[in-house]
């Protein structure tokens, strides 16, 4: 960290969407970290104030309740409750989850744009843009959708291709359609006001680039200094929508705040409502204070996707206001992604954290423990549910818990689970061990490196695995029982420590160690424990549970079958239908159920695989252009379904006898249709 002990932190994570529920690539990029690093604060009793909210504007919501049929203030209701209670459920400590459509908010965010305004900050322009003449509405961000003129994709946005996250802006569109007629727009003439970043680039050059903002991370420096390199221009902070913060202007009468002018005051608009709700200051946290020494320190967690937000816009829009606190760090994440495919709330390939409990009750610090150890810190990251079965099983399990069960039952076998004159660790070699990670754990989290944290700690638990078997108590119990009761005695300090180092990163589990102990939690980091004389320890339970084969191929199951559960994707995205044919000319296709028995590529192509299909009738080549998405290796053994007679033809120099039958949806992508059990190879498929 830049700032040497700072007497107060403000410390914000991204405002999630109220469109959707959350998944566990939420928790990763933008949760999880700042909670660890928040109650690692808290832990030392630093003057910390945590907070977040709804982001409850924008295009997004309206076009939803639209295709619902619903109102935008039901949508918001849904999901703002929805998300409010998986933070809560997987212990994420805002003091305060707000949420932008308060008052509060509105007030607010119109105050920062007066100030601006009244200061002559804000460039006035005319423009031309997409009027949809049938719904008489301008057509912002999502309202418009179009070809991408950088990578062809014919669903990009009007703020931003999703395919190869380009930003766009909608008059750079090919062939634009109105998302709500499904018409090509007229152009028209409207006012906005734009922030005029040009302006302000030679200052923000100097306070990340001269700034001491290079001892952030590289992923976030990195962006941001290609972007000054490009330059900076003007980006409008009004739209012309019907749902947002009102543009506190009478000429602007129907205009909205553009949701990222908006949504990051969220932060300070939460901050006011906290104060309020429990005595507070806000402005201590977030205004300049006469002394720069007093000035609290700003941290923002996000995801990669919001660094430009974070890095450029607000720190802009606060240098315009003038009263406010810039950023100290910005430690964003880069992104997780699921079982080799992008995390996808359209596509439905997620695991949403609501599902998650329901099938997995109690296994919330299972979850944070396996994120915190795959977070996509510096590059993305993937979450698969084999990995997650054995750093559970191989981890959690066999490490920490093992540790912790095996000296509680040890205890309670021989000594009843009484202790005797246990008030200190009586080994200086463990004690300096102990007292090295706490340090080292500092250290990481003060640097933002939670994967290297959570490592550390389970290493404590290994230190404690390796001293019970050096010592081996079941061993020496007989003969020295004094010497048995000191080993186990002193892992039962391992273990508080253990539980007191666990408070970040896993509360559930610390809570548990604790309780195991009969010691009180205090909330504070001890670096020494006391059991008193005759001290009672609890009746020991396993801390962790193995996850079964079953359960990952279940999951696993569960996305491969895909039902949408959130249904982005409308019948825009579907093909139109091809003219009706006769019921003979059905009858005429044979098709069966196939196995495949072997796949190569084929030489010299991208698209090409070469494969065995056993037909049940013969084994045949099939020659298929799937090879961008299944590798060779992967789909040796999967069930096809295959169009046995049409006629042989020559590709590429191979006789291919048949077609294997694909479902593709809107984005090209492929994968096999077969029976939904599995059948012996030439059943009939009609
Ligand atoms: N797969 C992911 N990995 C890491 N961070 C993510 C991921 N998806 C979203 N985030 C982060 O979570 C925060 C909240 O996301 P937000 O509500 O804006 O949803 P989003 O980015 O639109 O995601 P989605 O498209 O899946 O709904 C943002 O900071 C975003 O960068
Ligand atoms: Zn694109």
């Amino acid at each position: 960290m830049t700032t040497k002990n700072p007497k107060k932190y403000t410390v914000t994570s991204a405002l999630p969407y109220a469109n959707g529920p959350l998944h566990i690539g939420h928790l990763a990029g933008a949760y999880i970290p700042a909670d660890i690093f928040v109650r690692h604060l808290r832990l030392q009793q630093k003057d910390v104030v945590y907070v977040c909210g709804s982001d409850e504007h924008g295009a997004a919501i309206t076009i939803k309740a639209k295709k619902e049929g619903t109102t935008p203030q039901a949508i918001i209701d849904k999901y703002h409750n929805q998300i409010k209670q998986s933070f809560e459920d997987f212990g994420i400590g805002f003091d305060i989850y707000h949420r932008t459509s308060a008052p509060i908010h509105h007030d607010l965010s119109k105050e920062f744009f007066l100030n601006l305004y009244e200061k002559d900050e804000f460039v006035e322009k005319f423009s031309d843009q997409y009027y949809d003449e049938e719904y008489h509405q301008f057509l912002a961000d999502r309202y418009i959708t179009g070809t991408c003129p950088s990578c062809g994709n014919d669903s990009a946005y009007g703020d931003q291709c999703e395919k190869c996250g380009t930003s766009l802006s909608p008059t750079e569109l090919i062939n634009p359609k109105s998302t709500l007629s499904g018409k090509t727009p007229v152009l028209k003439p409207t006012k906005h006001w734009y922030l005029p970043l040009d302006k302000y680039q030679p200052w923000l050059e100097k306070w990340l680039l001269e700034g001491k903002k290079d001892n952030w991370k590289t992923n976030v420096y990195g962006q941001c200094s290609s972007w000054l390199k490009q330059g900076l221009q003007p980006r409008s902070m009004t739209r012309d929508l019907d749902w947002g913060v009102d543009v506190p202007l009478e000429e602007a009468e129907g205009k909205k705040l553009y949701v990222w002018l908006d949504a990051p005051i969220g932060y300070i608009s939460a901050t006011k409502q906290w104060a309020l709700d429990h005595g507070k200051d806000w402005k201590s946290y977030w205004k300049k204070q006469e002394n720069p020494e007093d000035d609290a320190c700003l941290i923002h967690f996000i995801g990669k996707d919001n660094i430009v937000f974070h890095c450029i816009t607000f720190p802009s829009i606060l240098h315009a206001h003038g009263e406010y606190i810039l950023p100290e760090h910005v430690p964003a994440n880069e992104f997780l992604n699921l079982e080799g495919d992008k995390l996808s709330t359209s596509r439905n390939h997620a695991v949403w954290l609501h599902e998650y409990l329901e099938e997995l009750p109690n296994k919330q610090d299972e979850l944070r423990y396996v994120l915190t150890s795959i977070m996509p810190e510096t590059s993305d990251s993937e979450f698969t549910w084999k990995d997650y079965q054995a750093r559970i099983n191989n981890e959690l399990v066999a490490i920490l818990g093992n540790f912790v069960n095996r000296v509680m039952i040890l205890m309670h076998k021989y000594f009843e689970g009484k202790t005797l004159g246990a008030t200190s660790l009586k080994d200086d070699t463990l004690q300096n061990q102990l007292k090295e990670a706490y340090t080292e754990i500092d250290t990481y989290l003060n640097d933002f490196k939670f994967r290297n944290g959570v490592a550390r700690l389970m290493d404590v638990a290994r230190l404690g695995n390796k001293y019970l078997t050096e010592k081996e108590p079941w061993k020496t119990f007989k003969e020295k029982p004094e010497e048995t009761r000191e080993v186990l005695q002193n892992c039962l300090h391992i273990i508080a420590h253990l539980g007191s180092l666990s408070q970040a990163f896993l509360p559930r589990t610390a809570t548990k160690i604790f309780a195991m102990l009969n010691l009180p939690e205090t909330g504070l980091y001890q670096q020494d424990f006391k059991f008193a004389d005759g001290h009672q320890l609890s009746t020991p339970s396993l801390l962790f549970e193995k996850i079964e084969d079953e359960l990952v191929e279940k999951q696993l199951a569960k996305l491969n079958s895909k039902k949408p559960v959130v249904e982005e994707h409308t019948a825009k995205d579907a093909l139109p239908a091809k003219a009706n044919i006769s019921f003979d000319n059905f009858a005429s296709l044979d098709i069966r159920a196939g196995k495949i028995l072997a796949a190569e590529k084929v030489a010299k192509t991208k698209k090409l695989l070469k494969l065995t299909i056993d037909t049940g009738l013969d084994e045949r080549t099939v020659v298929s252009g799937i090879a961008e998405y299944y590798n060779p290796e992967d789909i040796v053994g999967q069930h096809v379904s295959i169009l046995i007679n049409l006629e042989p033809r020559e590709i590429k120099g191979i006789l291919s006898q048949g077609m294997i039958l694909m479902a593709e949806n809107s984005d090209g992508k492929l994968t096999f249709v077969t029976p939904t059990q599995t059948f012996a190879p030439g059943s009939v498929i009609r």
